[in-house]
This record gives C-alpha cells, sequence and structure tokens, in this order.
C-alpha cells in the first residue's frame, strides 16, 4: 500500500476544497514543532528535560520542565509563519500576539502544550493537543476575549501522542484522521483514515479516587458498571486510567470506550477539571468527527459558550450510547428529563 505523507494528505485536503493554504501550512508548522517536542521527551534524563521548572502557571500548578519548553517550541514555531493572528496557551495568562516584524494571518492557535505533565518523570505517554479558530474580522491584536469561542466554531483540532510511537491525530471537520511519525524519515504518515468509535463500549476511565465528591448522577452510572452482570446493566465493564487526557483518548478512538472528568465537591468551584480552550474542546471536535459524543454530562461541550480563557468543565466523552446514559443520568437528576 501506498504511504500517504501529512503533507501529501494536506495537499488532497485543499484540493477538495476542505482545508485553505493557509490553515494546511498552520497545521504543518504545528506538526513540525510536535516533532520537536517528540525528540526532547524521548531525550528523557539524558535530554536534562525531567522535573520541576520551579515556576507556576496561570492555573496555579507547578510547571515541568517539559511544559515550558514544549511551550516556547509551539510559540517559536509559529511566531513567523504567516498563518496566525496570536496563540494562546494553558501555560500562559493572556494570548500572545504575534510581533509585529512578523506577517500575520487570520486564524488563532490555542494548545496545551504537554499534557499529562504528572506522567512525565514516570516515563509514561504525555502529549500536545490544539485547536484552531479564525481570527474575527478587522481584529489585528486579539485579545482574550477574541478567543471566547464555542466550540463548534473550530475549524481544526488535533493532539500528538509522545509515546512507544509518535501519533498525530487530526480533524478539519472531515473525519478524523491518525498520522504516525516515520523516525528515520522524520515525516508523519497517515496510518488510519476515518477512524469511527464504536457506538457501545465495555470500557471506561475515571480517577476513582475522586468518587466520594462525585455528584450522585456520577455515583449511580459509575456504580451501575462496577457492578457488573449482577447489577442493572447485565454486563462487566473493564477500567483504564492514564492520567493523560491525550493517551486515554488515543485508547478511546482506537478501540473505543469513555473518559469522564465529572464535576465533584472538590473542583466545583473552579466548573471542573479540564480547560474547556485547550482539553474539551479540542478532544470534543476529535470524537464527535469518529462518531464519538462529547458532554460535560449535562451539555454538548462543542456547544458551551466560552466565558474565560481558562475556563473548567466537566468532560464525558468517548462511545455515544455510554455518554448518553451518563448524561441521561445527570438531566433527570437535574429534573431536565424524565
Ligand atoms: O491527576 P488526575 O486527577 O488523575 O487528572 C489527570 C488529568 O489531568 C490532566 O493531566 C491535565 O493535563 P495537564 O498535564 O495538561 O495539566 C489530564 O491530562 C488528565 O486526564
Ligand atoms: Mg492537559
Ligand atoms: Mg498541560
Amino acid at each position: 500500500m501506498k504511504s500517504i505523507s501529512l503533507i501529501q494528505f494536506l495537499i488532497e485536503e485543499r484540493r477538495a476544497g476542505r482545508v485553505n493554504a493557509e490553515l494546511s501550512l498552520l497545521i504543518e508548522v504545528v506538526a513540525r514543532a510536535c516533532k520537536r517536542i517528540a525528540v526532547a521527551t524521548n531525550k528523557g534524563a539524558l535530554g536534562g528535560v525531567l522535573g520541576e521548572a520551579g515556576t507556576g502557571n496561570i492555573q496555579g500548578e507547578a510547571q515541568k520542565k517539559l511544559d515550558v519548553i514544549s511551550n516556547e517550541i509551539l510559540l517559536e514555531a509559529n511566531a513567523w509563519g504567516g498563518q496566525l493572528a496570536a496563540c494562546a496557551s494553558e501555560e500562559m495568562e493572556d494570548p500572545q500576539p504575534i510581533p509585529d516584524m512578523y506577517p500575520k494571518g487570520n486564524h488563532l492557535l490555542l494548545f496545551d502544550p504537554l499534557d499529562g505533565s504528572s506522567n512525565i518523570d514516570v516515563n509514561i505517554s504525555v502529549g500536545t493537543i490544539f485547536s484552531v479558530l479564525r481570527c474575527p474580522d478587522g481584529i489585528s491584536e486579539p485579545k482574550a476575549e477574541h478567543f471566547l469561542q464555542p466550540g463548534t466554531t473550530q475549524l481544526a483540532a488535533g493532539y500528538v501522542v509522545y509515546g512507544p510511537a509518535t501519533v498525530l491525530v487530526l480533524t478539519f471537520g472531515h473525519g478524523t484522521h491518525e498520522f504516525t511519525l516515520d523516525r528515520e524519515v522524520g515525516s508523519f504518515v497517515l496510518s488510519r483514515r476515518d477512524i469511527r468509535i464504536p457506538e457501545e463500549t465495555g470500557e471506561f476511565a475515571i480517577n476513582v479516587s475522586n468518587q466520594r465528591h462525585w455528584e450522585p448522577p456520577m455515583q449511580r452510572y459509575i456504580g451501575e458498571l462496577l457492578a457488573g452482570t449482577d447489577g442493572p446493566r447485565g454486563k462487566d465493564f473493564n477500567m483504564r486510567w492514564v492520567a493523560s487526557m491525550v493517551a486515554d483518548v488515543h485508547r478511546i478512538i482506537t478501540r473505543g470506550g469513555t473518559f469522564f472528568y465529572p464535576l465533584d465537591a472538590k473542583i466545583k468551584s473552579k466548573g471542573g477539571k479540564l480547560r474547556l480552550m485547550y482539553e474539551a474542546n479540542p478532544m470534543a471536535f476529535i470524537v464527535e468527527q469518529a462518531g464519538g459524543a462529547a458532554t460535560t454530562g449535562r451539555q454538548r461541550i462543542l456547544e458551551v459558550q466560552p466565558t474565560g480563557l481558562h475556563q473548567r468543565v466537566p468532560v464525558f466523552l468517548g462511545s455515544k450510547k455510554e455518554i448518553e446514559v451518563a448524561t441521561h443520568y445527570h438531566l433527570v437528576a437535574d429534573g431536565a428529563q424524565g
């Protein structure tokens, strides 16, 4: 079978009118930056990239050296390409406009430069998540408010998992596709086109250590899964939790399953754990384009109207039928559904 590189794939998408030249170039630049992050990640202790950076981010979380390195790689790579008006990152309080000395484009790029930071030092898969929005017309210096567009307006979203293989998963809203990095050649090669997530599953992912803090409908839903063949669902469910969202989502788009980071009493005041703009929206776009579903437990994630760049939301995503059951339980508890 003839292998198709990411660049050839992007040319095909341009010919089909599914992506314009500027956006395809932007994706190429992001992919190139992620190759550099893959190299840094692979070096591990030998590259001096492990451990704490000794700084905190806007979220009040301690930054790892690789959080900072990955953020810098993405910012630097995207500064002078000419496709962007500004970048926003989980690691930075405010958006970073493209400096005046460089050509500007009309896209906004958002990223979680390194997802799953707690796994870096223990050599478990980490990743990068990104999303592309259109810069509103007439705005040359975009501010945070210009990024506050619902996920339905995303032009593209993707993630890269730095695991045993480095894998890029991408959508432009016409299906979800996977590319695997050929390290010898140095390019991403199409490995799965039009990925489909099975509608039903027997596997779920959740951090059960938070169980006592969950809301009653979440207690009910997970309780029924854990009851297995003896419970109302009448079947046994398996559980996985990597604690790198990219790796958990990649498992789901590979063999189905669900991922939950629900609201709990500890994080209620923050609105959730995962970030809407850098994690939830891009993953929801990718999962929906693969036939899965993504909700906050009460609402489709892609329809949430953002109110802040670093806003957090609960995340339920994966195999459609299970996400529907868990969401239904929440709406019933709220009295919104019978
Ligand atoms: O530590 P917990 O509660 O298991 O949370 C893990 C979740 O937090 C995250 O690590 C947050 O991502 P960051 O590493 O980008 O902060 C998700 O990837 C993951 O699903
Ligand atoms: Mg993250
Ligand atoms: Mg991160």
